[in-house]
């Protein structure tokens, strides 16, 4: 690796993370995840948020990740996911298109973070919208990119693909129904060779390529994969942190021997994103 940060895998012992802090977090009507928290009336309180989220850091600073934070901007209410605008890959940073007119401005104060950092930017997506979400480094060498054709589009997930294609890398482009938002409300990589899978939705040949990546996949039903339950992520040394909401998930890992860290992130959870939504990877060893 030419840099001192780079992610070639979502199990590796992290190091640093990109966070945000959620002092200008609300919730709006953007995915089938929040318009259901809506309807349901639950109100929303930041103080809480910003209570989960000192929860959230603590666990992550407790297994020696140091957390790095991009400036808050007030006009970016959902911009304490930092999975989405960035992907870290091995060669640099891949700066990605949001979808969403409200979440179009994050590009700045995360191209600021990471010139700021001497990071260099790896590639920039041009052909159309690409979330990082949808992006899994599912093992060295080994890519899936999820698309719904909202989120993220084919021609963008295509473009990403070509050039990892380019460094020697498989890629998977896999299609899915656009009410899940991102590919990581149904997968994510929880350790070496685990993950965390809704089988109720995730397409049959998608699950096929998986288990022909010789990843085990523990089920994550309908029901728990709408409240996050899949998106989970791997802190590497045997732990992932998950949330407290998520009890069955969380019981399925700890029975394959994984540590698991669980603070209770219900306002973000229920404003569409997770652990691994409020987190991208900087480094891993
Ligand atoms: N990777 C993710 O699934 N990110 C969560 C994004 C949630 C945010 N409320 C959004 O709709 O964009």
């Amino acid at each position: 690796m030419s840099t001192p940060y780079g992610v070639a895998d979502e199990y590796g012992v992290l190091t640093d993370v990109l966070l945000c802090e959620p002092d200008h977090f609300r919730w709006f009507p953007a995915n089938s995840v929040v318009e259901e928290t809506l309807r349901r009336g639950t109100a929303f309180d930041l103080q809480v948020a910003k209570r989960q989220h000192r929860e959230f850091i603590e666990a992550l600073e407790g297994a020696g990740v140091t957390c790095h934070f991009v400036e808050p901007d007030p006009n970016l209410p959902y911009q304490v996911y930092t999975r989405d605008p960035d992907v870290t890959t091995p060669w640099g940073v891949m700066v990605t298109q949001m979808c969403r007119p409200q979440r179009v401005g994050e590009v700045a104060p995360i191209v600021r973070f990471y010139q700021e950092a001497g990071i260099p930017i790896w590639n920039w997506i041009t052909a159309g919208s690409l979330e990082g979400g949808d992006v899994h480094l599912v093992r060295p060498g080994k890519l899936m990119i999820g698309y719904t054709g909202e989120r993220t589009k084919a021609t963008a997930a295509r473009q990403a693909a070509s050039w990892f294609e380019q460094e020697g890398w498989e890629v998977r482009c896999q299609p899915f129904a656009e009410h899940f938002l991102h590919m990581d409300l149904l997968f994510a990589m929880a350790a070496e060779g685990v993950a965390v899978a809704c089988l109720d939705v995730l397409p049959e040949e998608c699950v096929a390529w998986l288990k022909a990546q010789k990843i085990e996949l523990v089920n994550v039903p309908y029901k728990a994969a709408m409240e996050l339950g899949c998106n989970v992520l791997g802190l590497g040394n045997g732990k992932v942190l998950s949330t407290a909401a998520s009890s069955e998930v969380n019981a399925g890992l700890r029975a394959l021997g994984l540590e698991v860290l669980d603070p209770d992130l219900t306002m973000f959870t229920m404003g569409g994103g997770g652990p691994r939504c409020m987190s991208m990877p900087l480094r891993r060893v």
